[in-house]
This record gives structure tokens, C-alpha cells and sequence, in this order.
């Protein structure tokens, strides 16, 4: 996976077949972190061999953790022989700031060792994404940090976690990860409110609980926590990635395509189903398989009202972020318009332009929201030469590129690459026509 590389698309793809989710790319980043809350062994399946998952493990292993690759998708891990000097080293600051997930080992380490190290992290460039949410969570739990600002890194340390009552400022997916992870082994009790509740965070407690911790109000926004002085070895399996998961039924909409998502874990999709359906989008469930049958046309729904639609992200069980960028993509070829309002992050509509240079009718109204009015297929998207800007403008600009009338280059796929596993062989052999050109 090669950080120069480009797909080669040919457009007016048309797929067929059944296709099976990858595992959650957001829930591995966080249980793996969780195993250096212990010394014992932990297995986990339905790993998505994808970069950010890859370089987390190796992230990980340069600590002293003790990593067996069962197959490409299940591994097992030992934190028994824990080396903090690594925290000290460049490679753990390269590694460390080459994805977001890499900010989840702060709350094991503090939990386990009473000291963390946080470079500036890195991940899809979409915002300040800043890490107020975490260090002022942690420092209820009696985690003192300070910030080297020369060097961008956070230095973080405690004589004993305390459990506590934190209100979180914000409702933080990873945020809300690293309080956990250390609370459930704080002294005493902590009721962590405002809390992220995606089904990363319910799988997240779920293991936790399975390793011995005490967390109660799974799927709510407030989890309380009662400290144990160990965690022990589990076995974990993750759920499918309902951002995959969203990203097929798109592609299946905007390639006329018949596609059907295996084993889709059905029942943890909360409004992801919905949102498509109100884009016209007919969804078959088949037991927990997702058939979207081929469809020429798909009218976006208005209010009952009869206003105009608008779709905007907020935390679960809200319309996830990671999805927006593939609903807008869907809406250029729709019938009707729709507000796409991308509220969270700052800096994730502007792949917008290549969707324009590709004939897209869409005004980008300021960096949060975008109308789009729907070609209804009266004009194909045409192909083109453009570069990935993150994961799922990557994906998105993928679907266009499938759709349209003849081949277009994307470059940058490593973007890609860190959310999606194999892509384009998994898309081939639904046939579709994508070559990896590694530069
Ligand atoms: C590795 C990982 O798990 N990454 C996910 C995680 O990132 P991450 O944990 O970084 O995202 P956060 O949940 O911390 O928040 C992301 C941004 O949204 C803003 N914010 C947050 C909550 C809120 O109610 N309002 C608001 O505006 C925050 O200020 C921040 O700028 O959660 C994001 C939001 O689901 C996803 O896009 C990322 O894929
Ligand atoms: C934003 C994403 O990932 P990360 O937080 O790892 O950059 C994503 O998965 O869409």
C-alpha cells in the first residue's frame, strides 16, 4: 500500500453479487488498544486489514506487545512485557501521528502504567480535531499532562487514578473511549455523561466488561464505571463496518447496480437504513443480509411539509459523519435536491469540486453544508483525473468514478487504503474494472 499510488477507473460499471463487510475499522482501533489494559492474552476477530488498523498493531508491538496474526482478519495479543522507553523513541512519535486511532492508548497506558505520551495525532484531515475532549476527561480521573509544544506532544502522568463524575464537553468517539478505558480500572466509581454511544463504544464496553471491568448503560450517553484493580484476557469478534456498509448501498444506487451486503448486523445501523430510503433508495432486508436491487432512478423524499430535505450528521444513534460525503455523492444523480449539512467537521465537504469538475450540480453554500440538485441520469458524471483528500471522499470520489461516463485516475488512494480493505479487488469481483497503479 504504497503512498503513491492511483486507481485507474473504468466508468459505467455495472456490479453484481453479494459482498461481505469488512470489520469495523473504528471499533479495532479501539479494542486494540484495550488489550494493554491487560497482561493476559486477547484474541480478536473480524479485524479489517486495513492500513490504520495495520499501523496501530505495529504501534503496539514497538511498545512490547506480544502480536500473533492468526489470518489476515484475527489476531491474538499479549501486553505482558510493556517497554514505556518506546514512548521516548521517533518511531513511536512517526507511528503514533500517522492515524487518529493511536490517541486510544493514552487511557490504557495511564490505567495500567500511570504514564502516557500523545504526539499530535494524525488521521483524515478534516479539521482542527482537536484533544480538549480527552486530556480535560482524563484529568477528572487525576491524570496531570503538560504540552511540549516544540515538539507537539503531550506528556501525561498520575499517582492513581480516581474515579470521579465528568461531564463531558463534548460527545467524543475517542474521547469517550479513553475515559472509559481508564475509568474501568480507576479507584472507585465514575459516571461518565455526555458520552459517545456508536456501537464502537457499546462493543468497546462489551469486551471491557468481558476482561472484568464493571460498565453499566451500554448504548446510552451515560456510562457509569466501577473501578477493578485488574483486567483480564478475552476474545472479542468486531462488528461489520456500517460505514462500508453505507458506502455499498451508495455504490449500488449510483451504478444501477443489484448488490446484496452480507451479514450487515442489521439491528446496529440505527438511521443509517432510514437516511438512504429518504434518498429514494429501496433496501430489501433478507434476514441480515442488505439487497439493494438496481434501480434507474431514486426520487429524495421532501419533509411532510413538503419542504426540502436536509441531512445533517450528529452522534449516535444521529446520521454518522463518515457517512455524509457518500449521501452527497448519491444525491448528484438523484431526483430532487437535498441540503447535505456536514456539521461536525470543518474541512470535509471540499472534494465537492472534483464532483463538480465532473459535472455535479452542487453549490457548496460555506465549509459545513452543500445543496446538491439531482441529474435524475438526465447527464452522466464524466470521468477524471483527481486526488483523494480522506477516507471517505476517497470512496465517494470512487462511486462517482464508477458511475460516470468513461475512465478517470484517482491518486492518493492510500486514503483510501486506511478505511477500506482491498477495495478495488473486492469491487472487481463484483465487477468492476479498477487498476492499482503504484507509482
Ligand atoms: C478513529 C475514530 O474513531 N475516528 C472517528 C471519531 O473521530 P474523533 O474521536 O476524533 O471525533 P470526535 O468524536 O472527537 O469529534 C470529531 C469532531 O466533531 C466535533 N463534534 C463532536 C461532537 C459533537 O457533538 N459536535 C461536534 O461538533 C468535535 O469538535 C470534533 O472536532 O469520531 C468521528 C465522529 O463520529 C468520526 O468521524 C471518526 O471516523
Ligand atoms: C475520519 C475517519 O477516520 P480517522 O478518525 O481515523 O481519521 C473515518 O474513518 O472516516
Amino acid at each position: 500500500m504504497s503512498k503513491s499510488a492511483s486507481f485507474l477507473v473504468e466508468g459505467n460499471a455495472q456490479l453484481s453479487g453479494s459482498i461481505r463487510p469488512q470489520g469495523a475499522k473504528n471499533e479495532a482501533l479501539q479494542v486494540i488498544c484495550a488489550v494493554l489494559l491487560t497482561a493476559e492474552k486477547v484474541s480478536i476477530s473480524n479485524v479489517p486489514n486495513i492500513r490504520d488498523v495495520v499501523r496501530l498493531i505495529e504501534l503496539l508491538q514497538g511498545l512490547g506487545v506480544a502480536v500473533e496474526k492468526v489470518s489476515d482478519n484475527r489476531y491474538t495479543f499479549k501486553a505482558e512485557n510493556i517497554d514505556l522507553d518506546y514512548l521516548q523513541t521517533q518511531e513511536f512519535v512517526q507511528k503514533a501521528s500517522s492515524i487518529r486511532g493511536s490517541v486510544m492508548i493514552m487511557g490504557p497506558l495511564l490505567a495500567r502504567f500511570g504514564k502516557a505520551v500523545l504526539p499530535k495525532p494524525g488521521g483524515d484531515k478534516i479539521g482542527r480535531r482537536r484533544m480538549d475532549t480527552h486530556l480535560n476527561g482524563l484529568q477528572y480521573l487525576n491524570v496531570d499532562y503538560r504540552y511540549v509544544r516544540e515538539e507537539h506532544i503531550f506528556l501525561l502522568e498520575t499517582e492513581g487514578l480516581k474515579g470521579n463524575f465528568i461531564l463531558m464537553e463534548e460527545i467524543s468517539v475517542t474521547g469517550t473511549a479513553n475515559v472509559l478505558m481508564a475509568a474501568s480500572m480507576a479507584k472507585g466509581v465514575t459516571t461518565i455523561y455526555n458520552a459517545a454511544c456508536e456501537p464502537y463504544l457499546q462493543q468497546l464496553a462489551k469486551m471491557l466488561n468481558s476482561m472484568g471491568a464493571r460498565i453499566t448503560g451500554l448504548g446510552s450517553n451515560r456510562l457509569v464505571v466501577e473501578g477493578v484493580d485488574q483486567l483480564y484476557g478475552t476474545g472479542h469478534r468486531c462488528l461489520p463496518d456500517m460505514i462500508e456498509i453505507g458506502s455499498f448501498i451508495g455504490l449500488a444506487a449510483m451504478t444501477k447496480s443489484a448488490i446484496t451486503i452480507e451479514q450487515a448486523r442489521v439491528d446496529m445501523l440505527g438511521n443509517i437504513l432510514p437516511t438512504f430510503e429518504r434518498f429514494g433508495i429501496q433496501l430489501e432486508i433478507q434476514g441480515d443480509d442488505i439487497h439493494v436491487p438496481a434501480q434507474d432512478i431514486y426520487e429524495i423524499q421532501n419533509f411532510i411539509d413538503g419542504s426540502v430535505l436536509n441531512v445533517y450528521d450528529s452522534p449516535w444513534p444521529g446520521f454518522p459523519p463518515d457517512l455524509m460525503s457518500i449521501l452527497l455523492v448519491v444525491a448528484t444523480q438523484a431526483r430532487g435536491s437535498v441540503l447535505i449539512h456536514q456539521k461536525m467537521f470543518e474541512s470535509r465537504l471540499f472534494f465537492v469540486d472534483k464532483l463538480i469538475d465532473m459535472g455535479a450540480q452542487i453549490i457548496l453554500c460555506d465549509p459545513h453544508r452543500a445543496t446538491v440538485i439531482g441529474l435524475e441520469r438526465k447527464s452522466q458524471l464524466k470521468g477524471i483525473e483527481m486526488t483523494s483528500p480522506d477516507i471517505r471522499a476517497g470512496v465517494s470520489l470512487l462511486i462517482a468514478a464508477l458511475s460516470a461516463k468513461g475512465n478517470s485516475r484517482i491518486h492518493q488512494i492510500h486514503q483510501i487504503d486506511r478505511g477500506y480493505e482491498r477495495i478495488d479487488e473486492r469491487l472487481n469481483a463484483l465487477g468492476a474494472n479498477i487498476q492499482r497503479i503504484e507509482q
